[in-house]
This record gives C-alpha cells, sequence and structure tokens, in this order.
C-alpha cells in the first residue's frame, strides 16, 4: 500500500540487482554562525526507505545540520545533494517543494490555529500549495487517530505529544520523499513516545521514503537502519545500529 510515494529505485542492470535510490547525499559540509565553525566536513548518505539516525551530545551540530539542509543556514563549503541534484541556490520553500519534509525541534505548531488549519499547512509544499490541494489525506489519520478527533480544536490546546504528532503528519502532507525529525520525541510521554516510533516505521513502510532522524531515545535510534555519531561538529563513528555498542551509546547518547 503506497500512497503518498512510489518508492524510487533503481536497478543495476549488471548484476540484475535492485537497489534502493539515494535521496540524500552530503559531502564535506561546512557551516557556520558568524565566525564559529560549526559543522565540520560532514559527509553522510540516506537512500529510499531507510531510516538514519544522527546522535550526538547537545550542542554538536545535530540541529545545524537539519537547518543547513532545508536552507534556513547557509553552508560555506560542500555540497547537498537531494536525488542526485544541487540544492545550494534553494531557498527553503523551493526544497519543501523538491520534497524535503522538517519537523522542528519544539514542533512549531500555530498555536491559535485548528488542527485542522495546522494539517493544511503542510499542503502548501504540494505542487500548486493550498490553492491546488484541499483534502486531508486519510493515513495521517490511520498513523495518528487522535488528530481526526481533534480536527476542531487550537493547536495551542494539545499536548506536547499529540502536537507532535500533528507536526508529523504537517509534514507528511507536502508528500516528501525525505522526512527531516528534529528529536521527536523531546519530553514526550513514553506511551506517546512508541506511537510516534510505531509511526514513523509505517510511514517508511507504506511510502519508500528515507527519514533522517536526530534522536536521544536509545530504543528509537535502535529501529533506524544506520546511525552517524558527531562530536563536535564531526561525524566520528557510523554504521548499523545493530553494530551499535554500549560504549558509542555512553558516548554519544545523554540519555
Ligand atoms: N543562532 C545561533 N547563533 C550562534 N550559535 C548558535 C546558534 N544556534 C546554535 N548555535 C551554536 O551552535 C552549536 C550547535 O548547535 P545545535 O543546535 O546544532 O546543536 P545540537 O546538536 O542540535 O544540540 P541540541 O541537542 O541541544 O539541540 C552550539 O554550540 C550552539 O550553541
Amino acid at each position: 500500500m503506497r500512497r503518498l510515494l512510489d518508492a524510487e529505485i533503481s536497478t543495476c542492470a549488471a548484476h540484475d540487482l535492485v537497489k534502493p535510490m539515494t535521496i540524500l547525499e552530503i559531502r564535506g559540509l561546512n557551516t557556520y554562525y558568524g565566525e564559529s565553525h560549526i559543522l565540520r566536513d560532514v559527509d553522510l548518505t540516506v537512500k529510499a526507505g531507510e531510516m538514519v539516525c544522527l546522535i550526538g551530545r547537545n550542542g554538536v551540530g545535530k540541529t545545524t545540520l537539519l537547518k543547513s539542509l532545508i536552507g534556513l543556514l547557509r553552508p560555506r563549503s560542500g555540497e547537498i545533494l537531494f536525488n542526485g541534484e544541487g540544492l545550494d541556490r534553494h531557498p527553503p520553500h523551493q526544497r519543501a517543494r523538491a520534497g524535503i519534509g522538517y519537523v522542528p525541534q519544539g514542533r512549531e505548531i500555530i498555536p491559535h490555529l485548528t488542527v485542522e488549519e495546522n494539517l493544511m499547512l503542510g499542503m502548501e509544499a504540494l505542487p500548486g500549495g493550498l490553492a491546488r490541494n484541499h483534502s486531508i489525506d486519510p493515513l495521517v489519520y490511520e498513523l495518528f487517530p487522535i488528530l481526526q478527533e481533534f480536527l476542531p480544536r487550537k493547536g495551542g490546546d494539545l499536548s506536547g505529544g499529540q502536537q507532535q504528532q500533528l507536526a508529523i503528519a504537517r509534514a507528511l502532507l507536502g508528500k516528501p520523499k525525505l522526512l527531516l525529525l528534529d528529536e521527536p520525541t523531546e519530553g514526550i510521554q513514553p506511551n506517546i513516545v512508541q506511537d510516534i516510533e510505531r509511526a514513523v516505521r509505517r510511514i517508511i513502510a507504506e511510502t519508500g521514503i528515507g527519514v533522517l532522524l536526530v534522536e536521544q531515545h536509545l530504543h528509537f535510534v535502535r529501529q533506524a537502519d544506520r546511525y552517524y555519531a558527531m562530536q563536535r561538529g564531526g561525524i566520528v563513528a557510523s554504521g548499523p545500529t545493530s553494530d551499535l555498542s554500549q560504549t558509542v551509546v555512553d558516548q554519544f547518547l545523554s540519555v
């Protein structure tokens, strides 16, 4: 069942193998705040259908990386290739239209708009924007049934966990090919953390999109296929999460 996006795959003719396509490729990325050098020569890839987790202690540069990807920060050097195409000159709204969905840390739900209005905002990222897109894909209600129940409520009246579900649903309605999630379980009660984990897994299984997740909860980190560990703005370890040792966990996760 693939409602939001058909998984894109490329075929390796020589061996007749089917390989997932690389959606995101970051090469040698350096980002500064003024003269503070934050990201240092970051290389990272995400393939279609893959969940990749970025771990690292507070203040190492994880959010800076996501903001560089979405175009809120302009890297000083390096390349960001999205579906093989350079994004350098694209402002954030064009990156959203190209297929990068972003759920920021803190969620950024608009408190005085209803749940329905907040959801509709996600469709601004679709071709033609809200002027041409009016219907909310029911997949978001299957993933997060509470949202359908609370459609007329103000976003600001929802709990932190419900707002997080709303923020993920809003990003999904833009039909991203890559979803960036910045600490989606931060400050959220454990039963909703599990709902969010399940929903992210289901989104990947049903749509074939790639997910880049910044996360501190070890259980959620282990759901990812691969991890990258960041220290002082550089990637210092990476590999399959099945190889994630207790030493790496102790070194790079704050909780
Ligand atoms: N607007 C800003 N101006 C200057 N420095 C900033 C700004 N935002 C963040 N920084 C600094 O950049 C560094 C990286 O911050 P960033 O938010 O990317 O870290 P993080 O790994 O996402 O941490 P956290 O888990 O706390 O969100 C930190 O030292 C932070 O103080």
